[in-house]
């Protein structure tokens, strides 16, 4: 049985201020209404992590991740943030390869099997993300291109490596356009996924991969993506910055 997750990518979103006030209220509520075990991760920018993880205590649901990390340890690389830095801080997650850090930052499948690797040497977990662009689809090209990215980061790990991490699909066209995948195309998807890490890493393995869904999850779709058998949860972005309404999609899962 794998464990349901529902992460809030709050990308570079809110004042320090919005950001504890939000925490907070998500955590209240958590405490208050959610049953089950469904794991909670803030994905805060960067200056958060530590107020927003002081704030949470140890809460065992609720935790924090950052939204990226450098592929290199330490050293001259101005404005970057390292695994080893976050390890120091007790933030236990990290997205990696999120379809606006492949847009506009330009990272790509080598550079992302790197920061996987740096991630893991330093314990955190990665959320992986891969999914394709509306033009991709629209060719009929989308398995090809999400197991191509699937492939490029993370077929050199090993099996116990690979079981460290998590995978996020986000086909990159339901991103913050409000128009979320059906239930059928994200199940179709995130089967795809789980079959081609199998044919790598065997079945047993691929079974016991977390595997998201993102893109314009909320709280009236949440419910209906979740219950897909191979959808173990979501990576949120919009409706993470709401505290009602990411809770009651927590509640979905
Ligand atoms: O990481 C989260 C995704 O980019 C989804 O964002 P969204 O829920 O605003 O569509």
């Amino acid at each position: 049985m794998r464990q349901k997750i529902v992460a809030g990518n709050w990308k570079m979103n809110k004042t320090l201020e919005e950001a504890t006030a939000l925490a907070s209220e998500v955590m209240g509520m958590v405490a208050d209404e959610v049953r089950g075990n469904v794991k909670v991760i803030f994905c805060t920018p960067f200056p958060y992590l530590l107020p927003v993880k002081n704030l949470l205590g140890n809460n065992a649901r609720i935790a924090v991740g950052a939204q990226n990390c450098s592929e290199h340890e330490s050293g001259a690389y101005t404005g970057e943030t390292s695994a080893l830095m976050l390890k120091s801080l007790n933030v236990p997650y990290v997205i990696l390869g999120h379809s606006e850090r492949r847009q506009y930052f330009g990272e790509n499948g080598k550079l992302l099997a790197k920061k996987i690797d740096m991630a893991l040497k330093h314990t955190l977990t990665p959320i992986f993300c891969c999914g394709e662009p509306l033009e991709v689809r629209e060719k009929n090209e989308h398995e090809k291109l999400v197991k191509q990215q699937v492939e490029e980061s993370l077929f050199h790990l090993d099996a116990a490596s690979l079981q460290k991490i998590v995978i996020a699909y986000e086909p990159v066209w339901a991103i913050g356009t409000g128009k979320t995948a059906t239930a059928q195309q994200a199940q179709e998807m995130h089967a795809v996924i789980r079959k081609h890490l199998a044919s790598k890493f065997g079945q047993a393995v691929a079974d016991t991969i977390i595997i998201l869904y993102g893109g314009s999850v909320n709280a009236a779709n949440a419910k209906e993506l979740f219950s897909c058998p191979d959808v173990d949860g979501g990576l949120v972005g919009g409706a993470s910055l709401k505290s009602r309404e990411f809770t009651d999609i927590i509640k979905s899962a």
